[in-house]
């Protein structure tokens, strides 16, 4: 699968546990930065990656922020990502089950470098079960036409 993860400064160690962890499981990985733990800003990397959603270049996203919930706010402005932030395994499963999640959001400072471990494992192989849930996240895309038309003003 081709995986691309970002961080901004909180989320760095970590990442760079991560991308190595899903190389060794044979992932296409792409670290998309930061390099260090020096002070950046999160949406910048959320950008990075978010793009590569939309534009079809990766197929899932992993961003790792202080919380989670600001890569969230930012992966969110583009077409056809589903960003959230979850914080265990059974967020990081259901996640892609019912919201066919394609941008796992992960907190750096609230969890543990084991359970993130086992969120990505949990996340990265877990289908969408599609039916029901697919109507619905065709209704989210929908929702994404009105934000562009103006609609819901
Ligand atoms: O975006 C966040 C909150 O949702 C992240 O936790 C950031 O990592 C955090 O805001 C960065 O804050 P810092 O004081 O500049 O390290």
């Amino acid at each position: 699968m081709r995986i691309a993860v970002a961080s901004d400064h909180r989320g760095f160690q970590i990442k760079e546990q991560i991308v190595d962890m899903l190389r060794d499981k044979g992932h296409d990985v792409e670290d998309a930065g930061t390099t260090g733990p020096e002070s950046v800003d999160y949406p910048d990397f959320a950008a990075i990656v978010a793009k590569k959603i939309s534009n079809g270049t990766t197929d899932r996203g992993i961003l790792i922020c202080g919380t989670g919930i600001g890569m969230a706010i930012a992966a969110n402005k583009f077409p056809g990502v589903r960003a959230a932030p979850c914080t265990d395994e059974v967020t990081a499963e259901i996640s892609r089950r019912h919201n066919d999640l394609n941008v796992l959001c992960l907190s750096a400072d609230l969890i543990s470098p084991r359970t993130v471990e086992r969120m990505i494992e949990t996340w990265v192989n877990t289908e969408f079960e599609g039916g029901r849930h697919l109507r619905r996240i065709q209704k989210i895309d929908e929702l994404e036409c009105c934000k562009k038309d103006g609609e819901n003003e």
